[in-house]
């Protein structure tokens, strides 16, 4: 009886999370649309290989496939004409062991991205704060 009465509800550690849909409609816009993103893309996977941080995770991956599906969820989350044909980001990166200190780097060089490709600091905002909640499918503590 106690049990079906404790107000208490049971945290969950990990459960399933969809990016935070931006509603500004002009942020495809301000990537650059799909070729935006396609360079932003090819830019950031460079920056992953040559950061000591993030290079171990993504040196013997297919690289190509990975930017495909990042162009596509990036389009998605901007409100492009697009869909996501990708694994779930807990599926994805099951038994990774990406820790803390992996995440923010990916998170830094996606920001050094952005600055080269003048994109602004206000959308760059808009778009980092759609995909940061995913850190809890991504990170494994
Ligand atoms: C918000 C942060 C992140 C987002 C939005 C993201 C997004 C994605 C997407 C869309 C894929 C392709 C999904 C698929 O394979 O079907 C993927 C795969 C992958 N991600 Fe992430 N990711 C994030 C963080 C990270 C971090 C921090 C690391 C490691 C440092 C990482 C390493 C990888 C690797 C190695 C793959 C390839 C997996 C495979 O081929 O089996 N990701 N990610």
């Amino acid at each position: 009886a106690a049990q079906a009465t404790d107000p208490t509800p049971a945290i969950k550690e990990r459960y399933a999370t969809l990016p935070n849909l931006t509603d500004d409609t002009k942020l495809y816009e301000t990537f650059g649309r799909r070729e935006g993103l396609v360079a932003i893309m090819d830019d950031f996977m460079n920056r992953l290989v040559a950061n000591p941080r993030t290079r171990p995770y993504f040196e013997n991956s297919d690289k190509e496939r990975i930017k495909a599906l990042l162009v596509e969820q990036v389009c998605v989350v901007l409100k492009g004409p697009c869909t996501y044909s990708g694994r779930s980001m807990a599926e994805a990166h099951m038994g990774m062991n990406v820790n803390e200190g992996a995440f923010f780097a990916l998170v830094e060089e996606f920001q050094k991205t952005l600055n080269a490709r003048n994109i602004p600091f206000a959308a760059q905002n808009r778009l980092i704060a759609s995909l940061t909640p995913m850190h809890r499918d991504i990170i494994d503590r």
